[in-house]
């Protein structure tokens, strides 16, 4: 069974069909990272994907549960969204001792779990600092542990390194890994391309609401038409605003046949 399962998954809000027909497959204990430009409809994605948001159309199910179950798919899930939500005047530990008791995890097994995640990362806390006091980087660290803390068998990270410091990003790079060593399965949203052709089994970029590729960090580069050998030249020449371009490289990224329609569907105008 896959851990994240989407069969035509779209949303619109209004006029703007921010997710187009998406369907994913992503095995347990994959690191999937997913790309695409400003407004491509990440974000709808992770949040449909997450319970957050209705999708307009299609369905998927994340962990066996369908993610129009939020009970269910609460314990399944963790999500760490761009602007995780902190409460300014907790200590870190307060924080986590909130979230921990909305998931049912009592105090004792919060703290133990905290401390050993806060060592990991590399946060010195002390048990009176506030939140309000955090640096960005050390709130980051704080939102990933909540987002972790009940040990959910899929996560879903929006730029989990942003404001990290570059020992700090790369001991979150560490953590994203052993994540996946361990069996989770991890659903990773950055710009920074560098951490997703380090951690990533598959990546996936999304364009306008549609995967125009799809593939291992070495695929996708080995098939970019610039052949610049980069993830950034791949994702450039897939996100391209030139529509007939974008086709063109989408049919070769994702489907060297052209069999699969996906040019046809890239030129056809948003409905
Ligand atoms: N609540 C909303 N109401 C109306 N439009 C929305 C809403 N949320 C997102 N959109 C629109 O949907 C599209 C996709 O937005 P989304 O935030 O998912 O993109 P993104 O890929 O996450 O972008 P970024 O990389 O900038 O975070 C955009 O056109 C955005 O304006």
């Amino acid at each position: 069974m896959s851990a994240i399962d989407a069969t035509d998954l779209s949303k619109r809000f209004g006029d703007t069909l921010a997710v187009d027909d998406l369907s994913l497959s992503i095995p347990e204990g994959a690191v999937y990272g997913f790309l695409g430009p400003n407004g491509a409809g990440k974000t709808t994605t992770m949040r449909m994907l997450t319970g957050l948001s209705r999708p307009t159309d299609g369905v998927a199910t994340v962990g066996g549960a369908s993610v129009t179950d939020r009970d269910a798919l609460r314990p399944r899930i963790g999500y760490l969204p761009e602007e995780p939500p902190l409460y300014e005047q907790a200590t870190a530990f307060e924080q986590l001792e909130y979230v921990g008791g909305l998931r049912g995890i009592d105090a004792d097994a919060v703290r133990a779990r905290g401390e050993e995640l806060f060592d990991a990362l590399g946060l010195d806390v002390g048990p009176s600092d506030r939140i309000a006091d955090f640096s960005k980087g050390m709130r980051q660290k704080v939102a990933y542990v909540q987002t972790v803390l009940h040990d959910p068998p899929v996560v879903f990270l929006d730029e989990p390194t942003s404001g990290l410091d570059p020992r700090a990003a790369r001991t979150l790079r560490d953590r994203i890994q052993r994540l996946a060593d361990g069996g989770t399965t991890v659903f990773l949203s950055t710009h920074i391309l560098p951490v997703v052709e380090e951690v990533a089994d598959t990546v996936g970029i999304l364009y306008e609401g549609s995967l125009v590729a799809e593939g291992s960090p070495a695929e996708l580069v080995s098939r970019a038409e610039s052949g610049g050998g980069t993830l950034e030249d791949a994702f450039l020449d897939v996100t391209s605003a030139d529509p007939t371009a974008s086709a063109e490289s989408a049919a070769t990224a994702s489907d060297p046949d052209g069999t699969t329609g996906l040019a046809e569907e890239e030129t056809t105008p948003d409905v």
